[in-house]
Protein backbone atom coordinates (compact mmCIF):
# COMPACT_ATOMS: atom_id res chain seq x y z
CA UNK A 1 0.00 0.00 0.00
CA UNK A 2 1.62 3.34 -0.94
CA UNK A 3 2.19 5.72 2.21
CA UNK A 4 2.32 9.31 2.15
CA UNK A 5 4.09 11.86 4.55
CA UNK A 6 2.58 15.59 4.40
CA UNK A 7 3.74 18.31 6.25
CA UNK A 8 2.76 21.95 6.94
CA UNK A 9 5.64 24.70 7.01
CA UNK A 10 5.77 28.65 7.54
CA UNK A 11 3.22 30.58 8.98
CA UNK A 12 -0.15 28.96 9.68
CA UNK A 13 -3.31 29.86 8.18
CA UNK A 14 -6.80 29.16 8.44
CA UNK A 15 -7.62 25.93 6.43
CA UNK A 16 -4.48 24.22 7.03
CA UNK A 17 -7.03 21.00 8.61
CA UNK A 18 -9.12 21.46 5.82
CA UNK A 19 -6.38 20.25 3.65
CA UNK A 20 -4.73 17.52 5.50
CA UNK A 21 -8.71 15.99 6.12
CA UNK A 22 -8.91 16.44 2.60
CA UNK A 23 -6.25 14.64 1.80
CA UNK A 24 -6.49 11.96 3.78
CA UNK A 25 -10.15 10.67 3.10
CA UNK A 26 -9.30 11.39 -0.75
CA UNK A 27 -6.20 8.87 0.01
CA UNK A 28 -7.51 6.44 1.99
CA UNK A 29 -11.45 6.54 0.83
CA UNK A 30 -10.47 6.96 -3.34
CA UNK A 31 -6.69 5.33 -3.79
CA UNK A 32 -6.20 3.00 -0.81
CA UNK A 33 -3.84 4.97 0.86
CA UNK A 34 -2.26 5.56 3.66
CA UNK A 35 -1.07 8.73 5.44
CA UNK A 36 1.58 10.24 8.22
CA UNK A 37 1.91 13.61 9.42
CA UNK A 38 5.51 15.19 10.26
CA UNK A 39 4.88 17.26 13.19
CA UNK A 40 6.01 21.14 13.31
CA UNK A 41 7.02 21.52 9.16
CA UNK A 42 10.58 20.18 7.91
CA UNK A 43 11.87 19.34 11.60
CA UNK A 44 9.25 15.91 11.42
CA UNK A 45 11.07 15.52 7.93
CA UNK A 46 14.31 15.92 9.00
CA UNK A 47 13.91 13.68 12.43
CA UNK A 48 11.52 11.69 10.98
CA UNK A 49 8.83 12.55 13.67
CA UNK A 50 5.75 11.26 12.64
CA UNK A 51 1.92 11.07 13.45
CA UNK A 52 -0.25 8.27 11.74
CA UNK A 53 -3.36 10.38 9.93
CA UNK A 54 -6.66 8.08 9.46
CA UNK A 55 -9.59 8.89 8.74
CA UNK A 56 -10.51 9.06 12.66
CA UNK A 57 -7.60 11.47 13.20
CA UNK A 58 -8.73 13.88 10.69
CA UNK A 59 -12.76 13.63 12.22
CA UNK A 60 -13.97 17.00 12.14
CA UNK A 61 -10.71 19.39 12.10
CA UNK A 62 -11.75 21.44 9.04
CA UNK A 63 -13.49 23.98 11.53
CA UNK A 64 -10.25 24.13 13.48
CA UNK A 65 -7.96 26.74 12.83
CA UNK A 66 -4.04 26.40 12.89
CA UNK A 67 -2.38 22.88 11.66
CA UNK A 68 -2.83 20.23 13.89
CA UNK A 69 0.83 18.90 12.67
CA UNK A 70 2.01 22.09 14.23
CA UNK A 71 4.45 24.60 11.64
CA UNK A 72 8.00 25.98 11.73
CA UNK A 73 10.23 27.77 9.56
CA UNK A 74 12.96 25.29 10.11
CA UNK A 75 15.09 24.21 6.96
CA UNK A 76 15.29 20.85 5.90
CA UNK A 77 18.90 21.70 5.13
CA UNK A 78 19.51 23.08 8.62
CA UNK A 79 23.41 21.59 10.10
CA UNK A 80 23.80 19.30 11.66
CA UNK A 81 21.02 16.79 10.77
CA UNK A 82 19.09 18.29 7.57
CA UNK A 83 19.62 17.54 3.62
CA UNK A 84 18.40 15.53 1.46
CA UNK A 85 20.76 12.53 1.88
CA UNK A 86 19.25 11.96 5.74
CA UNK A 87 16.07 13.04 4.89
CA UNK A 88 16.26 9.68 2.26
CA UNK A 89 16.98 7.66 5.08
CA UNK A 90 14.47 9.29 7.53
CA UNK A 91 11.77 8.70 4.68
CA UNK A 92 12.88 4.45 4.00
CA UNK A 93 12.74 4.21 7.96
CA UNK A 94 9.10 5.22 7.83
CA UNK A 95 8.06 3.18 4.74
CA UNK A 96 7.57 6.59 2.97
CA UNK A 97 6.95 6.86 -0.70
CA UNK A 98 6.49 10.54 -1.33
CA UNK A 99 6.02 13.96 0.94
CA UNK A 100 3.22 16.45 0.46
CA UNK A 101 4.31 20.12 1.69
CA UNK A 102 1.76 22.50 2.75
CA UNK A 103 3.09 25.62 3.03
CA UNK A 104 4.25 29.17 0.99
CA UNK A 105 6.48 30.81 -1.17
CA UNK A 106 9.97 29.56 1.04
CA UNK A 107 8.05 26.01 1.42
CA UNK A 108 8.06 25.44 -2.29
CA UNK A 109 11.42 27.16 -2.48
CA UNK A 110 12.77 24.28 -0.29
CA UNK A 111 10.27 21.67 -1.67
CA UNK A 112 11.78 22.06 -5.54
CA UNK A 113 15.50 21.83 -4.12
CA UNK A 114 14.53 18.63 -2.16
CA UNK A 115 12.86 17.21 -5.45
CA UNK A 116 16.08 18.24 -7.67
CA UNK A 117 18.35 16.37 -4.88
CA UNK A 118 16.14 13.32 -5.58
CA UNK A 119 13.08 13.52 -2.87
CA UNK A 120 9.48 12.44 -4.08
CA UNK A 121 7.68 15.74 -3.38
CA UNK A 122 4.61 17.44 -4.32
CA UNK A 123 2.79 20.66 -2.93
CA UNK A 124 0.18 22.50 -1.65
CA UNK A 125 0.10 26.20 -1.87
CA UNK A 126 -0.59 28.21 1.67
CA UNK A 127 -0.67 31.92 2.59
CA UNK A 128 -2.64 34.50 4.58
CA UNK A 129 -1.38 36.98 2.43
CA UNK A 130 -2.24 35.68 -0.96
CA UNK A 131 1.15 36.37 -2.73
CA UNK A 132 1.80 32.99 -4.56
CA UNK A 133 1.22 33.66 -8.33
CA UNK A 134 1.04 30.40 -9.22
CA UNK A 135 -2.29 30.11 -7.82
CA UNK A 136 -5.56 32.67 -8.30
CA UNK A 137 -6.24 32.52 -4.56
CA UNK A 138 -5.05 30.67 -1.23
CA UNK A 139 -7.33 29.27 1.40
CA UNK A 140 -6.57 31.51 4.19
CA UNK A 141 -7.04 34.80 2.42
CA UNK A 142 -10.58 34.81 2.83
CA UNK A 143 -10.41 34.50 6.74
CA UNK A 144 -7.87 37.21 7.12
CA UNK A 145 -10.05 39.58 5.22
CA UNK A 146 -13.31 38.79 6.91
CA UNK A 147 -11.53 39.56 10.32
CA UNK A 148 -9.87 42.71 8.91
CA UNK A 149 -12.82 44.08 7.29
CA UNK A 150 -14.84 43.76 10.51
CA UNK A 151 -11.71 45.39 12.52
CA UNK A 152 -12.64 48.14 10.21
CA UNK A 153 -15.96 48.30 10.85
CA UNK A 154 -15.43 48.42 14.32
CA UNK A 155 -13.19 50.84 14.73
CA UNK A 156 -14.71 52.91 12.56
CA UNK A 157 -17.78 53.65 15.19
CA UNK A 158 -15.39 54.65 17.72
CA UNK A 159 -13.55 56.61 15.51
CA UNK A 160 -16.49 58.13 14.67
CA UNK A 161 -17.97 58.97 17.92
CA UNK A 162 -14.86 60.76 19.56
CA UNK A 163 -14.04 62.29 15.72
CA UNK A 164 -10.40 60.57 15.17
CA UNK A 165 -8.48 59.09 13.25
CA UNK A 166 -8.44 55.51 12.85
CA UNK A 167 -5.25 53.67 11.89
CA UNK A 168 -5.43 49.78 11.65
CA UNK A 169 -2.89 47.80 10.31
CA UNK A 170 -3.13 44.52 9.33
CA UNK A 171 -0.59 41.62 7.27
CA UNK A 172 1.39 41.72 3.76
CA UNK A 173 4.48 41.15 3.89
CA UNK A 174 5.21 41.71 -0.09
CA UNK A 175 1.69 42.36 -1.06
CA UNK A 176 -1.09 44.37 -0.07
CA UNK A 177 -4.07 41.94 -0.52
CA UNK A 178 -5.51 41.81 2.86
CA UNK A 179 -5.09 45.89 3.26
CA UNK A 180 -6.70 45.94 -0.31
CA UNK A 181 -9.99 43.60 0.21
CA UNK A 182 -10.58 45.09 3.84
CA UNK A 183 -9.79 48.42 3.40
CA UNK A 184 -12.27 48.03 0.01
CA UNK A 185 -14.73 46.11 1.75
CA UNK A 186 -14.90 48.64 4.58
CA UNK A 187 -14.62 52.10 2.71
CA UNK A 188 -11.55 53.02 4.28
CA UNK A 189 -10.57 56.51 3.15
CA UNK A 190 -6.59 55.53 2.36
CA UNK A 191 -5.28 52.20 1.59
CA UNK A 192 -1.32 51.75 2.08
CA UNK A 193 0.18 48.70 0.54
CA UNK A 194 3.69 47.56 0.50
CA UNK A 195 3.57 48.37 -3.50
CA UNK A 196 3.46 51.51 -3.67
CA UNK A 197 5.07 53.96 -1.66
CA UNK A 198 2.88 57.06 -0.33
CA UNK A 199 4.42 60.41 1.03
CA UNK A 200 3.08 61.85 4.72
CA UNK A 201 2.09 64.96 2.73
CA UNK A 202 -0.26 63.11 0.67
CA UNK A 203 -1.78 60.71 3.63
CA UNK A 204 -2.28 64.15 5.31
CA UNK A 205 -4.15 65.59 2.47
CA UNK A 206 -6.80 62.52 2.37
CA UNK A 207 -7.16 62.24 5.76
CA UNK A 208 -7.82 66.51 6.33
CA UNK A 209 -10.07 66.29 3.41
CA UNK A 210 -12.11 63.67 4.95
CA UNK A 211 -12.53 65.31 8.31
CA UNK A 212 -13.17 68.79 6.31
CA UNK A 213 -15.92 67.55 5.14
CA UNK A 214 -17.32 66.22 9.28
CA UNK A 215 -15.97 62.73 8.76
CA UNK A 216 -13.40 60.52 11.03
CA UNK A 217 -11.22 59.22 8.82
CA UNK A 218 -10.12 55.27 8.77
CA UNK A 219 -6.40 54.40 7.25
CA UNK A 220 -5.42 50.92 6.56
CA UNK A 221 -2.04 50.27 6.24
CA UNK A 222 -0.29 47.02 5.42
CA UNK A 223 2.72 45.78 7.74
CA UNK A 224 5.40 46.24 4.79
CA UNK A 225 4.23 50.02 3.80
CA UNK A 226 7.26 51.87 3.19
CA UNK A 227 6.95 55.96 3.08
CA UNK A 228 9.36 56.97 -0.28
CA UNK A 229 12.29 57.27 1.46
CA UNK A 230 12.76 54.03 3.09
CA UNK A 231 14.75 51.27 1.31
CA UNK A 232 13.24 48.68 3.32
CA UNK A 233 9.82 47.84 5.55
CA UNK A 234 9.74 48.85 9.11
CA UNK A 235 11.14 46.50 11.53
CA UNK A 236 11.90 46.57 15.27
CA UNK A 237 11.17 42.92 16.51
CA UNK A 238 14.44 41.35 15.32
CA UNK A 239 14.46 38.29 13.03
CA UNK A 240 12.34 35.26 12.55
CA UNK A 241 13.56 31.52 12.39
CA UNK A 242 14.02 32.14 8.64
CA UNK A 243 16.12 35.05 9.89
CA UNK A 244 13.87 37.52 8.10
CA UNK A 245 13.02 40.83 9.39
CA UNK A 246 9.81 40.40 11.77
CA UNK A 247 7.71 42.86 10.15
CA UNK A 248 5.43 44.98 12.08
CA UNK A 249 4.49 48.05 13.96
CA UNK A 250 4.32 51.19 11.10
CA UNK A 251 0.59 51.89 12.48
CA UNK A 252 2.27 53.03 15.24
CA UNK A 253 4.80 55.38 13.72
CA UNK A 254 1.90 56.59 11.42
CA UNK A 255 -0.18 57.87 13.94
CA UNK A 256 1.36 59.99 15.51
CA UNK A 257 3.44 61.80 12.57
CA UNK A 258 -0.64 62.10 11.26
CA UNK A 259 -1.86 63.71 14.12
CA UNK A 260 0.92 66.24 14.64
CA UNK A 261 0.37 67.50 10.65
CA UNK A 262 -3.06 67.42 10.64
CA UNK A 263 -3.89 67.92 14.41
CA UNK A 264 -6.13 65.12 14.34
CA UNK A 265 -6.28 62.98 17.65
CA UNK A 266 -4.97 59.21 15.82
CA UNK A 267 -4.84 55.60 17.06
CA UNK A 268 -3.32 53.26 16.19
CA UNK A 269 -4.68 49.38 16.22
CA UNK A 270 -2.51 46.58 14.92
CA UNK A 271 -4.66 43.59 14.43
CA UNK A 272 -1.08 40.78 14.30
CA UNK A 273 -2.35 37.40 14.45
CA UNK A 274 -5.66 37.82 15.59
CA UNK A 275 -5.94 37.76 11.23
CA UNK A 276 -4.45 33.82 11.34
CA UNK A 277 -5.98 32.16 14.21
CA UNK A 278 -9.14 30.82 14.79
CA UNK A 279 -11.91 29.39 12.47
CA UNK A 280 -11.64 29.17 9.10
CA UNK A 281 -14.14 30.64 6.51
CA UNK A 282 -16.52 28.36 4.48
CA UNK A 283 -15.13 29.21 1.48
CA UNK A 284 -11.59 28.88 2.76
CA UNK A 285 -12.57 25.19 3.99
CA UNK A 286 -13.89 24.30 0.46
CA UNK A 287 -10.71 25.23 -1.24
CA UNK A 288 -8.67 23.84 1.72
CA UNK A 289 -10.71 20.17 1.07
CA UNK A 290 -9.95 20.73 -2.86
CA UNK A 291 -6.59 21.06 -2.54
CA UNK A 292 -6.66 18.10 -0.10
CA UNK A 293 -8.22 16.04 -2.61
CA UNK A 294 -6.33 17.05 -5.62
CA UNK A 295 -2.92 15.94 -4.36
CA UNK A 296 -4.08 12.60 -3.38
CA UNK A 297 -5.02 12.53 -7.01
CA UNK A 298 -1.30 13.76 -7.52
CA UNK A 299 0.73 12.02 -5.48
CA UNK A 300 -1.69 8.90 -6.73
CA UNK A 301 -0.24 9.77 -10.38
CA UNK A 302 3.44 10.22 -9.05
CA UNK A 303 3.61 13.89 -10.37
CA UNK A 304 6.33 14.87 -8.54
CA UNK A 305 7.85 18.28 -8.38
CA UNK A 306 4.18 19.57 -8.90
CA UNK A 307 2.04 22.28 -6.84
CA UNK A 308 -1.64 21.96 -6.97
CA UNK A 309 -3.64 25.62 -7.63
CA UNK A 310 -6.47 27.63 -8.69
CA UNK A 311 -7.18 28.73 -11.86
CA UNK A 312 -10.57 30.37 -12.15
CA UNK A 313 -13.15 27.72 -10.94
CA UNK A 314 -10.63 24.90 -11.71
CA UNK A 315 -8.21 23.37 -9.86
CA UNK A 316 -4.68 22.35 -11.59
CA UNK A 317 -1.42 20.99 -11.62
CA UNK A 318 1.27 23.60 -11.88
CA UNK A 319 5.24 22.55 -11.69
CA UNK A 320 7.34 23.72 -8.76
CA UNK A 321 9.21 26.94 -11.46
CA UNK A 322 6.07 28.54 -11.72
CA UNK A 323 5.37 28.97 -7.99
CA UNK A 324 8.77 29.65 -6.89
CA UNK A 325 10.41 33.21 -7.38
CA UNK A 326 7.42 35.06 -8.11
CA UNK A 327 5.53 37.21 -5.98
CA UNK A 328 1.34 37.88 -6.91
CA UNK A 329 1.44 41.84 -5.96
CA UNK A 330 -1.63 44.34 -6.20
CA UNK A 331 -1.32 45.41 -9.94
CA UNK A 332 -0.65 49.04 -9.59
CA UNK A 333 -3.45 50.22 -12.15
CA UNK A 334 -5.89 48.34 -9.77
CA UNK A 335 -4.02 50.06 -6.94
CA UNK A 336 -4.30 53.45 -8.80
CA UNK A 337 -8.28 52.86 -9.53
CA UNK A 338 -9.22 52.43 -5.49
CA UNK A 339 -6.31 55.23 -5.10
CA UNK A 340 -8.62 57.92 -7.24
CA UNK A 341 -11.61 57.68 -4.71
CA UNK A 342 -9.07 58.11 -1.36
CA UNK A 343 -9.76 60.57 0.99
N1 LIG B 1 15.17 29.05 -0.98
C1 LIG B 1 15.01 28.20 0.04
N2 LIG B 1 15.74 27.06 0.09
C2 LIG B 1 15.57 26.19 1.11
N3 LIG B 1 14.71 26.37 2.13
C3 LIG B 1 13.95 27.46 2.11
C4 LIG B 1 14.05 28.45 1.08
N4 LIG B 1 13.16 29.44 1.33
C5 LIG B 1 12.54 29.07 2.46
N5 LIG B 1 13.00 27.91 2.94
C6 LIG B 1 12.56 27.20 4.15
O1 LIG B 1 11.14 27.07 4.11
C7 LIG B 1 10.58 27.62 5.30
C8 LIG B 1 9.22 28.17 5.03
O2 LIG B 1 9.32 29.39 4.30
P1 LIG B 1 8.61 30.69 4.80
O3 LIG B 1 8.86 31.77 3.81
O4 LIG B 1 8.98 30.95 6.22
O5 LIG B 1 7.12 30.29 4.85
P2 LIG B 1 6.14 30.05 3.66
O6 LIG B 1 6.43 28.72 3.10
O7 LIG B 1 4.83 30.14 4.35
O8 LIG B 1 6.37 31.16 2.69
C9 LIG B 1 11.58 28.68 5.72
O9 LIG B 1 11.45 29.02 7.06
C10 LIG B 1 12.90 28.00 5.39
O10 LIG B 1 13.28 27.13 6.43
O1 LIG C 1 4.73 36.26 13.23
P1 LIG C 1 5.20 35.33 12.16
O2 LIG C 1 4.81 33.91 12.36
O3 LIG C 1 6.66 35.49 11.92
O4 LIG C 1 4.46 35.72 10.82
C1 LIG C 1 4.37 36.99 10.28
C2 LIG C 1 4.29 36.89 8.78
O5 LIG C 1 3.41 35.91 8.33
C3 LIG C 1 2.87 36.28 7.08
O6 LIG C 1 1.48 36.12 7.17
C4 LIG C 1 3.42 35.45 5.95
O7 LIG C 1 3.92 34.25 6.40
P2 LIG C 1 5.05 33.39 5.61
O8 LIG C 1 6.35 34.06 5.75
O9 LIG C 1 4.97 32.09 6.31
O10 LIG C 1 4.60 33.35 4.19
C5 LIG C 1 3.28 37.73 6.85
O11 LIG C 1 2.23 38.53 6.44
C6 LIG C 1 3.84 38.14 8.18
O12 LIG C 1 4.94 39.00 7.99
MG1 LIG D 1 6.91 33.18 2.75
Amino acid sequence: MARFGILTSGGDCPGLNAVIRGTVLQGTSVHDHEYVGFRDGFKGLVYGDAMDLDRSVVRGISQQGGTILGTSRFGPYVEPDGGADNIKVALERLGIDGVIAIGGDGTMAAANRLLEDGIPVVGVPKTIDNDLKATDYTFGFNTAVEIATEAVDRLRTTGNSHKRCMVLEVMGRHAGWIAMYAGVAAGAHAILIPEQPESLEQICEWVTSVRDRGRSPMVVVAEGFKFPDMDEAHSHKGMDGFNRPRLGGIAEILAPLIEEHTGIETRATVLGHIQRGGVPSAWDRVLGTRFGQAVSDLVADREWGKMVALRGTDIVRVPFSEAVGHTKTVPLEYYAGSRAIFG
